[in-house]
């Protein structure tokens, strides 16, 4: 049986806000063994992302899998850490505070930007909680990638459609499928390189690596793949790029099965085999650096490329906290605003003044 939880009705007279959701992938809260454990633990454990049969699939998990990858990935993950702490969480906490702020100059309407992590913390039902508790009663997720994925953009939504299960006093709910071809976004990414080549010459060849996908997955229907394949499309079209300038490849690959191809590792080391001068990568599909663009990318893949006889390596930083990217991201989220943005008129402004004056004032009193 279904139980609602119990809630606070009394939210009648207070300021009707709408909530922003951004939700990436999440990441371990240390680069410890234990820590990495425990997030692969549940990262792995989600249907959405391994589709094996749960009776073998959990024996190969707990057997194998939760027995030895935690301390390799703990050890790569410590070489990417920053004293903040993970790359990921840094800046995708850092971009919601700065959406906050976009969005802020842009409408008058009351808005709460959070940030939430699929896997990990902070976890996408306690900042829905948050969210509720300061009087959300509409929200939009925004699944920080640009193409989709059932293993990721869609297990995001998942969890939020969970977590509205159990409520009571639901709020209207909205999601971001894709932006893998909005022009605010294929800017932000042309911009970002063209700003690198700038500052450090052009290379001979562009590999844009996205993350990969089991092979049958694109068989099945998601669309994640031709998705990667229009970005790149895009993005080279932006940059002025010929077909023999740059290529698309797939990382990360995870277990034995066949992933999308070309593999990045394979391109790397065929390019450097040919005696390629100089390569840029770069990763489009991540709109934050972490772990498999900061040490998978940006460290393997400079070994991948050398050792097999390439010239010059280069990573190209995600788009991260860039003004342009900021930017798109706030039209973004503008866009799939329309109808919700309630503007306070006059009257309303004037007495949340008044209301901030007053309460100065008690400040004041009381301090004194
Ligand atoms: C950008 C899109 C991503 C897709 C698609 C994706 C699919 C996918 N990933 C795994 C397995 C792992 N991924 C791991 C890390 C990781 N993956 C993404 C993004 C996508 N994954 C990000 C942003 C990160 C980085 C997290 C960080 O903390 O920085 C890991 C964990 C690290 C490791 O041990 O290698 C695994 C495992 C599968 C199986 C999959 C699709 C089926
Ligand atoms: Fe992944
Ligand atoms: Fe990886």
């Amino acid at each position: 049986m279904m139980r609602y939880h119990t809630e606070p009705t009394h939210t009648h007279g207070t300021p009707q806000k709408t909530g922003i959701l951004l939700v990436n992938l999440g990441t371990p809260d240390a680069p410890t063994p234990q820590a990495v454990r425990s997030y692969l633990k549940e990262f792995l454990s989600d249907p959405r992302v391994v589709e094996i049969p749960r009776p073998i699939w959990w024996l190969i998990l707990n057997g194998i899998i939760l027995n030895t990858r935690p301390r390799k990935s703990a050890a790569k993950y410590a070489t990417v850490w920053m004293k903040e702490g993970s790359p990921l969480r840094v800046h995708t906490e850092k971009q919601a505070a700065l959406l906050q702020g976009y969005l802020g100059q842009r409408t008058q309407a009351p808005l709460v930007v959070e940030f939430a992590m699929r896997y990990g913390n902070p976890s996408i039902p306690s900042v829905l909680d948050k969210l509720k508790r300061q009087n959300c009663q509409r929200i939009l997720v925004v699944p920080m990638y640009p193409q989709y994925a059932a293993s990721t953009t869609a297990t995001a939504n998942d969890v939020v459609f969970d977590a509205l299960k159990l409520m009571r006093n639901a709020p209207a709910l909205r999601t971001i499928r894709n932006f893998h071809d909005r022009p605010g976004y294929i800017n932000a990414l042309a911009g970002n390189i063209n700003a690198y080549w700038m500052k450090h010459g052009r290379p001979e060849k562009l590999l844009m690596s996205f993350h990969g996908l089991p092979q049958f997955t694109l068989d099945k229907g998601d669309p994640y793949h031709c998705e990667c394949h229009k970005t790149g499309r895009l993005l080279a079209q932006e940059l002025g790029l010929t077909p023999e300038q740059y290529a698309i490849s797939f990382q990360s690959r995870f277990g034995k099965a066949e992933w999308l191809k070309p593999y990045t590792t394979a391109t790397l080391k065929e390019w450097g085999a040919s005696k390629i001068r100089r390569v840029d990568v770069v990763c489009p599909g991540f709109v934050a650096d972490c772990l498999e663009t900061l040490e998978e990318i940006a460290l393997e893949g400079k070994e991948d490329f050398l050792h097999a006889g390439g010239g010059e390596y280069h990573y190209i930083p995600c788009l991260n906290e860039s003004d342009a990217w900021m930017r798109a991201l706030t039209e973004l989220v503008m866009d799939n605003l329309q109808g919700w943005l309630i503007e306070p008129d006059a009257a309303e402004l004037e007495q949340s003044r008044l209301r901030a004056l007053d309460l100065q004032a008690r400040q004041q009193i009381r301090s004194n």
